[in-house]
């Protein structure tokens, strides 16, 4: 069976507050998209690759690739309004029944081996998503009113977050939610159970500044 990957791109980095996308940002020289796409091409899944990126920045992201003499094979999708809508349109371009790895392009740090171990479980399980279990304590506020939680207990969610095609296409069918912020919550909403495995505290997503400084640090040479 064949393996997808879909790196999504599409988001405009508002948090981050840089005038050109943080995807397409330098990490040691390369930017960031790079580095995710190269994770990829070097895991053992060897996937194909389907890239999503707003319309507007494709021929920017083209003209990076030549000055970079960038290679790998990957396809353009067009991005949507919103990471939903973006997974959307890449799940639209595959025919086959196969396994889909979605991962935010701006997790650099992933490496070979957990994009591997996501497809080994989802093979076997239907889905899984890499996750990290909470270091800090977590408390909860609701109703003006904080309460701890078990930290045990909780997980703080990474990509990639693997699934078979069949799961994703009849999860994708469903209206847009506010709350689905990842492919799990979406994939949940349509009745699915989802599986963790342990992730990696490198792969950090750049969000804010100081993401980046970090991952320049956490970078190996
Ligand atoms: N319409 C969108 C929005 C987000 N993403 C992608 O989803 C990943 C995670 O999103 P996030 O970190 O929130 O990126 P941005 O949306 O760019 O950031 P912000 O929320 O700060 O604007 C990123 O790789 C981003 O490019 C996407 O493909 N399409
Ligand atoms: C998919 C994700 O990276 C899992 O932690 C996260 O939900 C993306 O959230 P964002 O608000 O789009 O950065």
């Amino acid at each position: 069976m064949k393996n997808y990957a879909i790196i999504v791109a599409g988001g405009s980095g508002n948090r981050m507050q840089t005038e050109t996308p943080k995807q397409f940002l330098l990490l040691k020289d390369l930017p960031v998209l790079m580095h995710t796409l190269r994770a990829f091409a070097q895991s053992n899944a060897q996937p194909r690759i389907l890239l999503v990126i707003n319309k507007d920045q494709q021929q920017y992201w083209r003209r990076l690739c030549e000055e970079f003499n960038f290679r790998i094979p990957h396809e353009i999708i067009d991005g949507g309004s919103t990471r939903f809508y973006s997974v959307k349109n890449a799940l639209e371009t595959i025919g086959d029944e196969c396994l889909v790895a979605i991962h935010d392009a701006v997790r650099p740090l992933v490496s070979k081996e957990l994009i591997d171990k996501c497809f080994e479980h989802a093979e076997r399980r239907g889905n899984v998503i890499a996750a990290v279990q909470s270091s800090d304590s977590v408390r909860l506020l609701k109703d003006n009113i904080t309460s701890a939680l078990k930290r045990d207990e909780i997980y703080l969610v990474q990509t990639p977050q693997t699934f078979s095609l069949a799961i994703l296409r009849t999860a994708y069918q469903q209206d847009f939610e506010a709350h689905f912020t990842d492919d799990a919550s979406v994939v949940e909403a349509a009745g699915y159970e989802i599986n963790i495995v342990e992730g990696e505290r490198n792969n950090i997503k750049i969000t804010y500044p100081i993401d980046l400084e970090l991952a320049e640090l956490l970078l190996k040479d």
